[in-house]
């Protein structure tokens, strides 16, 4: 990295997991800068899960080091933890607790200063209005996301992880979420790690894209020359390109 360049928000080097003999990622090596949208793109079992699992702390990497904003992730996570977030349909949050309580926890968990502003604010912005005092194992599987991702954006994070955040969402509400998102990068220059299995989102909101096969980074590029190397109009023919083993010209 050259002196002038910011710190990364995120960086992984030789990072893997092996379950067994199996090795399912890896050896990983990328660098997120700040502000920045990275899409994770890969086929079933190609390792997103798995590889934001482990930089969200929720997996135990087999090798290699984590680094956000500079600092070790594994050892020093304390100093850090405070300026990342994650949303990921495989964390439920707990189904008693209304959303409003929830939010209050993980408000409270961040050390959020006025959390009752925050939680306003989200309500508006994400419309959790409607069922903001309800038991949140009560709600449908896109009012549940909608609060993962009001949780996810709670302590104005810099560095946010999102696994399909839009999977279980109809085609307006998943296109409002994907404007707020947006609107969240600008205004806190924040960087994101976005798994996605729909291209058209990946399209509008990444500006580089990690097509991950068997674990490794089979390619890595910006959609536009991806699209230009591949020759092809989308990126689903990418996806099926690189998928299929069909390579991408002068990669
Ligand atoms: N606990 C585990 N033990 C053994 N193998 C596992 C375990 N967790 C995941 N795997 C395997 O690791 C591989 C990667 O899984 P992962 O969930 O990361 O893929 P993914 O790219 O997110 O897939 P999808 O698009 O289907 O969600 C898969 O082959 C999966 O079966």
């Amino acid at each position: 990295m050259s002196p002038s360049s910011p710190e990364p928000a995120l960086s992984v080097h030789g990072l893997s997991k092996t379950y067994g003999e199996r090795s399912v990622v890896g050896p990983l090596d990328f660098a997120l800068a700040p502000g920045t949208v990275t899409g994770l793109l890969g086929g079933n079992g190609a390792g997103k899960t798995t590889t934001i699992g482990m930089v969200m702390g929720l997996i135990e990497p087999t090798e290699g080091s984590i680094r956000v904003f500079g600092r070790d992730l594994l050892r020093d996570r304390y100093a850090v933890l405070h300026r990342m977030n994650f949303e990921s349909p495989y964390v439920d949050l707990p189904h008693r607790l209304t959303v409003r309580q929830n939010l209050r926890v993980f408000g409270m968990l961040y050390d959020v200063s006025d959390i009752d502003a925050k939680i306003e604010e989200l309500s508006q912005s994400l419309a959790l209005g409607e069922f903001i005092d309800r038991q949140t194992g009560r709600l449908s599987a896109g009012q549940k996301t909608r609060v993962a991702i009001a949780k996810a954006l709670i302590n104005d994070p810099q560095l946010l992880l999102l696994d399909e955040p839009t999977a279980s969402l109809d085609p307006d509400t998943a296109d409002w979420v994907r404007a707020r998102l947006e609107a969240h990068r600008a205004t806190h220059n924040c960087a994101i790690l976005l798994a996605s299995h729909n291209m058209g989102e990946v399209e509008r909101l990444c500006d580089r894209v990690l097509m991950l096969k068997e674990g490794v980074v089979a390619d890595d590029d910006s959609p536009a020359d991806l699209l230009a190397r591949y020759g092809r109009a989308n990126l689903e023919e990418v996806f099926l390109d690189v998928a299929r083993g069909r390579a991408g010209a002068a990669s």
